[in-house]
């Protein structure tokens, strides 16, 4: 029997399946072969980076460039470790890997509503066909779930034993809904067959490389704050998230798949910020000339966020290093050069 939800220890009592044989069949042997999903995403792309710096690992990304892009990944094109695929997870995908990195979902609110039904059928077929790779081959899957499973929380900060508050009927829920179809497909797939999983629920990442018409608000505000325009904070503006660089990001998806825990484990940074809070901070740090306006907001937006990390603590031995004041200026700077806007002296 597995163990509550709460402590990221679940054990399965069926032994995980034997890795391929064909794994060892290759000519060219590195130590551990990774499948990254979305990896030409924004945090795909940097957990690429760091995985590519450990020379035993060969990584294999396969994204569909539905949010992501090949100029995410140019450094790594043509190396002989690295190889990347044009694949869209909701079809089946046969590779022999050790770890799979399952990542690939539109991340963005305006992006994930631009499809619904697309973005439903990444969560639920795409997870469904990796966990069939991972069993057929034999491989670890970290799943990077969110904290909208949470949806509108009535408990704060979250922990990883509330059940959460998510209207299933809603514009959001086909991310929401469909990371929590994901979530059970992995530990039906991990009590079932003894696949070994690991589960990350990631609050608000922000970081370099963002796409700068991304949606999100971190990226939003950068953005305007470097073209002059006025910082749109949708109402009412004292809704709050909790940011988290995506080094630090990073770091806790590669504890948490490397470790013995299959969590669910938040990962995120608890400083949490009204989105007043956080237009005022970029306003200060990047243009203190710009106008803050406030506009609509859209359905179920939810009203706070903020992860308890307790597990990733204990687990992981993991939390974030970067403050957000910290972190802004790095985002400010790749949006600088992205966007041709050098810094006035
Ligand atoms: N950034 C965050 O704040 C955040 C928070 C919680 C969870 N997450 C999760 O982390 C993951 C990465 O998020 P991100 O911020 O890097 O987003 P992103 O949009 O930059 O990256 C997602 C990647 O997945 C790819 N993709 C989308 N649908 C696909 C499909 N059907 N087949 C193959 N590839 C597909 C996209 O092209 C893109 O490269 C997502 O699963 C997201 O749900 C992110
Ligand atoms: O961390 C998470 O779990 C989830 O967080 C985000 O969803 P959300 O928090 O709604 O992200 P944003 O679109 O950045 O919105 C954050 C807040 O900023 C506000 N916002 C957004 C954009 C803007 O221009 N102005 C503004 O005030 C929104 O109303 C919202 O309250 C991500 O988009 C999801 O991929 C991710 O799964």
């Amino acid at each position: 029997m597995a163990s509550s939800a709460s402590n990221g220890e679940h054990k399965s009592t069926k032994p995980p399946p034997t890795p391929s044989p064909l794994r060892n069949s290759k000519f060219f042997q590195s130590n551990m072969r990774i499948l990254v999903t979305g990896g030409a995403g924004f945090i795909g792309s940097h957990l690429v980076d760091k995985l590519m710096e450990n020379e035993k690992n060969e990584v294999i990304v396969a994204d569909n460039y539905f949010t992501g892009s090949k100029d995410n990944l140019r450094k790594w094109i043509g190396h002989p470790r690295f190889e990347l695929i044009r694949h869209d997870v909701t079809e089946a995908l046969l590779v022999e890997v050790d770890q799979i990195y399952h990542l690939a979902c539109p991340a963005s609110p305006i992006f994930y509503k631009y499809n619904p039904v697309k973005t439903i059928k990444t969560n639920v077929i795409g997870t469904l066909n990796m966990l069939g790779l991972a069993k057929r081959v034999g491989a670890r899957i970290l799943l990077t779930s969110t904290s909208e499973v949470y949806g509108d929380p009535l408990v704060h900060p979250q922990p990883e034993s509330y059940w959460g508050n998510v209207n299933p009927i809603g514009v959001r829920s086909c991310y929401d809904e469909g990371k929590r179809v994901a979530e059970t497909l992995m530990f039906d797939y991990h009590r079932q067959h003894g696949i070994e999983i690991r589960i990350a629920r990631i609050f608000n990442t922000y970081g370099p490389r963002m796409n700068i018409d991304d949606g999100r608000v971190v990226s939003n505000f950068i953005a305007q704050a470097l073209r002059d325009e006025p910082l749109t904070v949708q109402s009412p503006g004292t809704q709050t998230r909790s940011f988290c660089y995506v080094s630090d990001m990073v770091d806790g998806l590669i504890r948490l798949m490397e470790g013995e825990n299959t969590g669910p484990i938040n990962i995120g940074n608890p400083g949490e910020f009204t989105m007043i809070e956080l237009a005022e901070t970029v306003k200060e740090l990047i243009n203190p000339g710009i106008e803050i306006k406030m506009v609509e907001n859209t359905p179920d937006d939810p009203r706070q966020r903020k992860p308890d990390i307790t597990n990733a603590k204990k687990l992981l031995g993991w939390e974030p290093k970067i403050k957000l004041r910290d972190g802004l200026p790095l985002m400010e700077a790749d949006f600088r050069l992205r966007l041709g806007v050098a810094k006035k002296v």
